[in-house]
């Protein structure tokens, strides 16, 4: 579903790469969090993904496609595959919930039909239903975040990239956005998630990819925030080094 085939970043002319010579895959349905300190190049990885950026070498397929052989009149349609929620929201003000999302698919030219009934459909989908019609400054964070998800997936991409979208959110709240995403993916969307949120992470027990300065220095399945190597817990039952490995 995403290959990065030794992809390396560079922004501008020379300087440090964001990404740095690197080979991954994510596969369909796959839910995958990318990890790593500020500036360990996860929001370029997404930025490449959607092509909002281009590879300085190597090659990136998305979809099957390499998106930098992609003429600049079909990455429209790139994007329609791939729903993307931001840390801060991004909704417009002056719209409505169900404005917000009913402006996704107006923007793809749907019809009022489809748009009457998908909205709703995914609005339930993301514990919305009842908050049609207020506008998002009289919602809390976690809801305009609903709002946000709801209007990425609502036009069914394969994909939804989600770069921080806890980082605004108290804990508990997160647990309900991470909820929805869980279901967004069981129901057969690849979900790449960008961030630093530790508790999330260890609560949902998928693949964990972390960067360090454009590379990949850990690449676990069922994995948690922080590598096993770290002392900090070694007050589980399984020594650190075989955990990474079970991860494998
Ligand atoms: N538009 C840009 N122009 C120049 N350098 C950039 C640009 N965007 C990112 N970088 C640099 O690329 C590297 C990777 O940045 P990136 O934003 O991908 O990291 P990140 O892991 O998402 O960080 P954070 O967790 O803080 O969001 C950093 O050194 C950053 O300074």
């Amino acid at each position: 579903m995403i290959r990065f085939q030794d992809v390396t970043k560079i922004y501008g002319r020379k300087g440090k790469p964001a990404l740095d010579h690197l080979n991954v895959e994510i596969d369909r349905g796959e839910f995958a969090f990318l990890v790593g300190a500020s500036g360990s190049g996860k929001s370029t990885f997404i930025r490449l993904v959607m092509r909002e950026e281009r590879a300085s070498s190597g090659e990136v397929h998305v979809v099957g496609q390499n998106v930098a052989k992609i003429p600049s009149w079909r990455v429209p349609a790139l994007r329609r595959s791939i729903g993307v929620v931001f840390q801060d929201f991004r909704l417009l003000p002056n719209k409505t919930v169900y404005q917000n999302v009913a402006f996704a698919m107006q923007v793809l030219g749907k019809s009022r039909a489809l748009i009457k009934t998908q909205v709703p459909e995914v609005l339930e989908t993301v514990g919305l239903q009842g908050k049609e019609k207020r506008l998002p400054g009289e919602l809390s964070g976690g809801e305009q975040q609903r709002v946000a998800i709801a209007r990425a997936v609502v036009n069914r991409p394969s994909i939804l990239l989600a770069d921080e979208p806890t980082g605004n959110l108290d804990p508990s709240t997160s647990v309900g956005i991470m909820s929805i995403l869980d279901r967004i993916n069981q129901n057969g969307t690849t979900v790449v998630m960008a961030t630093h949120d530790h508790d999330v992470v260890d609560q949902m027990r998928r693949r964990v990819i972390e960067l360090h300065e454009g590379t990949i220095i850990r690449d676990e399945h069922r994995g948690e925030y922080t590598t096993g190597m770290i002392p900090v817990i070694a007050d589980r039952n399984v020594p650190p080094a075989e955990r990474i490995e079970e991860g494998q």
